[in-house]
């Protein structure tokens, strides 16, 4: 990380096959900053997050993600980026047939952790952040909409993320649930100086929670937009 820098894209092209989905990608992103990110259906939201978190190599320019050379990072490497980067996704992506302890668990058996004690301090540490600790044993289906993408944010907390990477987080759900984990992220980058970039297509939620707008558009990312 460089200073209070967590993301930054300079003048990078994104390719999705090859297809060129966004060129001269300028983007910088700090501690704690809370930024939208929005455009139409295709316009390469979904791409631009992948290269956030190492799923597509940038083909020009320089990039910068929690640390990493994002046009130079060793595939060895990535699993480790995504240890700094907590990835949240419309689709809840539970483990249907796990509790939410065990999908908690499992998340940290895969990155590392080993003391038991610690594994259970963490697990009950991320439950009370998203208001869940009373839910441990429950198993995902026993859980409402909200909850389940509760637990998915919970697990993205659990390595203590530089940034939380939220694509579509509340696509599935209705519009009080939406509000209420839109202002669970913002008390989460306001609280722990935890950056959020939040995908959406939601102009409601991005006016009831004003922040800085990122769109994509004709191939461009544009910086610093206003919605009418
Ligand atoms: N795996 C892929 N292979 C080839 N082209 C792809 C692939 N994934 C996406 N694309 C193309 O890249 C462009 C950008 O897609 P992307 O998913 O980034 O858009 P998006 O803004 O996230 O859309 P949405 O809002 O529908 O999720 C689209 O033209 C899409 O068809």
């Amino acid at each position: 990380m460089i200073g209070n820098s967590i993301i930054k894209l300079n003048g990078a092209d994104i390719f999705q096959q090859k297809h060129l989905v966004l060129s001269n990608v300028n983007l910088h992103i700090d501690k704690g900053d809370f930024v939208w990110l929005i455009g139409q259906t295709g316009s390469g939201k979904s791409s631009l997050l992948k290269v956030l978190y190492g799923d597509i190599n940038i083909a020009s320019g320089t990039g910068h993600a929690c640390g990493y050379d994002l046009d130079k990072i060793a595939p060895k490497d990535i699993p480790f980026l995504r240890r700094k980067l907590g990835i949240v996704f419309q689709d809840f992506q539970l483990l249907t047939d796990r509790s939410v302890e065990q999908n908690l668990h499992f998340v940290m058996q895969a990155t590392g952790w080993k003391d038991k004690g610690l594994i259970n301090e963490r697990t009950l540490d991320v439950l009370e952040k998203v208001g869940l600790r009373s839910k441990l044993k429950k198993m995902p289906h026993e859980l409402s909409g909200g909850e389940q993408q509760r637990v998915v944010i919970a697990r993205a907390l659990l390595n203590d993320p530089e940034i939380i990477l939220a694509d579509e987080p509340t696509g599935n759900l209705d519009p009080d649930t939406s509000e209420e984990i839109v202002m669970l992220l913002k008390q989460i980058s306001q609280q722990s100086n935890t950056a959020v970039l939040i995908a959406t297509h939601d102009y409601h939620i991005i006016r009831t929670f004003p922040s800085r707008i990122i769109k994509c558009e004709n191939g461009k990312v544009l910086e610093d937009v206003q919605i009418a």
